[in-house]
């Protein structure tokens, strides 16, 4: 249903949006209307032209002011931009430099750009595909907000546009981000289909009006299963809508084809903004759930990387203010967790939650000796009345002073079991009680890949020992917690690349002989370590407990 030429007389209604009909203009577009249903029927000239004038001013002023509140482009676009504006391209077509006349008003705009680039970070995009290049203003704008190693393709029929548009992008640092295929769209399509490549999170449509079906055919093929498909100048003006307006104009026409050939198919669902001159964003429905076992629809609905969302869930770390502990932090809130860093040293634990904060996760500093028993109780409580509640709990927090058995002091054995064993038992059992009593939880205990074999040449019996209890220790929790709904797990590292290695007069000419042991031939970073963590932590990892996930770079099996 469309509002006609006459239903705002009949109806004298100002809302167009059929589900929310009133007489109160919400919108700048509603207010064009209202000063101009009453200009029809105003006393006298004045009054009209006064009432006119309003509805100049709403409209006139609209791109300008959406203009003044949106983002300027850096300067790279804003310098392709301007030259598109220069550019003689009707010296261009004279010379028979591009098969078409094109014309500067063909541009996206500044605004367009935008509002795509908006979009791509919107749908975390790392691939689109844009059809219909021109001067490359969006696709410029979109490589913006491509993370490294993703791509724009742009479709492009002229050459003369893709030369118009290297040194450009070139000189933006877009050489290898966007890759321009030249050719009629569909051909070019057609052969991304056949190439059977990875797909596109957002494809753009921007090309002749009359193509736009078979693009969105292709389109279809080409996006990912939660892709996006935006199309431009969806409104043309307002003439799809307009019956008189249609007669004769071949782009309007084809227009408003497209446009009821997508409302018609039920694999999509649509929605068409009146943003510049109409932009359409569609997206394929998900398939219906009714008849299918949770393989098909995901356990809860979920998709198998949704299922490794923390979402709403609060975390503590101990030993978080560096090195695993603060790589682990990150991980979590990355994840969607909130997070309390626990550490012996404020400042360390203040800047990792302040890191943390700087990207927009809730985060909170805790201060706490793990060997000391005063601590803990603390530190749960702390996490709970920061947080809001205690749900993923990981012990990291351990020392290791690497002395040889005979020299060992009994004094650096205490200590080193006091931290790693007595600690992360009087934390687990802290944590345990809490989750107990709210509904579960999951703890993750740092081990040691020194629980499989004896890492060598340096010596270190006692840090060995402790660890192999912290894996028993896990072991008997998981099975004494497993019907209270507390998962207990542990993760075991092989030899991270930190600070203490790195900085560790002892330890730096071992290297050599460690990567020799090492199957992958190189040390963990603590990168390699943070999905492992995230996925022990979420609710995809849910039959898993008493394990002790082992990531060594296959040191243990040779
Ligand atoms: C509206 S402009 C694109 C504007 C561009 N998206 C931007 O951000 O500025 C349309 C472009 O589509 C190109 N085009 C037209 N027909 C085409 C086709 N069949 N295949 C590929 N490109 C085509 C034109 O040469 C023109 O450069």
């Amino acid at each position: 249903m469309v509002a006609g030429k006459n239903d705002f007389e009949t109806t004298n209604a100002v809302a167009s949006d059929k589900h929310n009909a009133t007489n109160y203009p919400d919108t700048p577009m509603e207010m064009i209307v209202k000063y101009l249903v009453e200009a029809k029927s105003a006393e006298g000239l004045d009054e009209t032209k006064a009432l006119v004038q309003k509805a100049l001013d709403v409209a006139g002023g609209l791109d300008q002011y959406i203009d003044t509140m949106t983002t300027p482009p850096p300067q790279a676009c804003a310098e392709l931009l301007e030259e598109s504006q220069r550019h003689d391209w009707i010296g261009a077509y004279e010379a028979n430099k591009t098969m078409y006349k094109l014309k500067k008003e063909m541009s996206a705009g500044m605004l367009e750009g935008r509002f795509m680039k908006m979009l791509c970070h919107m749908t975390r995009a790392k691939r689109v595909l844009e059809i219909g290049m021109f001067t490359g203003t969006s696709t410029m704008a979109m490589a913006e907000a491509i993370p490294p190693g993703g791509k724009v393709v742009a479709l492009e029929l002229e050459q003369y546009c893709k030369d118009f548009t290297a040194p450009h992008f070139k000189k933006a640092g877009y050489g290898d981000t966007i890759e321009v295929m030249v050719g009629p769209a569909a051909e070019s399509m057609k052969k991304l289909k056949s190439q059977k490549i990875e797909l596109f999170d957002l494809v753009f449509i921007d090309a002749d009006k009359g193509g736009y079906k078979e693009y969105y055919t292709h389109a279809l093929d080409l996006i990912t299963p939660d892709g996006i498909i935006a199309v431009d100048n969806t409104l043309m003006k307002g003439r799809p809508y307009i019956p008189y307006e249609l007669k004769d104009c071949e782009l309007s026409i084809a227009i408003q084809d497209f446009n009821e050939f997508i409302m018609a198919d039920p694999r999509v669902e649509l929605i068409t903004l009146p943003f510049r001159d109409g932009v359409t964003i569609i997206r394929k429905k998900r398939p219906s759930p009714v008849g299918q076992d949770c393989i098909f629809t995901g356990m809860n609905d979920l998709r198998i990387l949704e299922r490794m969302s923390l979402q709403g869930k609060a975390a503590l770390i101990t030993g978080g203010g560096q090195g695993i502990g603060r790589a682990f932090a990150h991980a979590l809130g990355e994840a969607g967790a909130r997070v309390a860093i626990v550490d012996m040293n404020k400042e360390k634990a203040q800047e990792v939650a302040d890191e943390l904060k700087s990207k927009g996760i809730l985060s909170t500093a805790i201060q706490a000796n793990v060997a000391e028993e005063k601590d803990i109780q603390e530190m749960v409580d702390t996490c709970v009345k920061e947080l809001g509640g205690l749900d993923i709990a990981i012990n990291n927090a351990g020392i290791n002073k690497n002395s040889a058995a005979e020299d060992t002091l009994m004094s650096e054995y205490d200590m080193t079991f006091s931290v790693n064993t007595r600690g992360v038992f009087m934390c687990c059992q802290a944590e345990g009680r809490y989750m107990m009593k709210n509904g579960g939880g999951t703890i993750i205990n740092t081990a040691s890949m020194a629980t499989l074999l004896v890492p060598h040449p340096q010596k270190q019996l006692v840090y060995n020992c402790s660890k192999a209890a912290v894996v028993k220790m896990t072991q008997t929790l998981a099975c004494e917690w497993a019907d209270r709904n507390i998962r207990v797990n542990c993760i075991s590292p092989g030899i991270v690349n930190t600070a203490l290695i790195q900085e560790s007069k002892d330890l730096q000419p071992l290297v050599g002989e460690w990567l020799e042991q090492i199957p992958m031939h190189r040390l963990a970073e603590v990168s390699d370590l943070q999905s492992a963590i995230v996925f022990m932590a979420s609710d995809s990892s849910g039959y898993m407990t008493g394990h002790n996930l082992v990531l060594e770079g296959g040191q243990s099996l040779w």
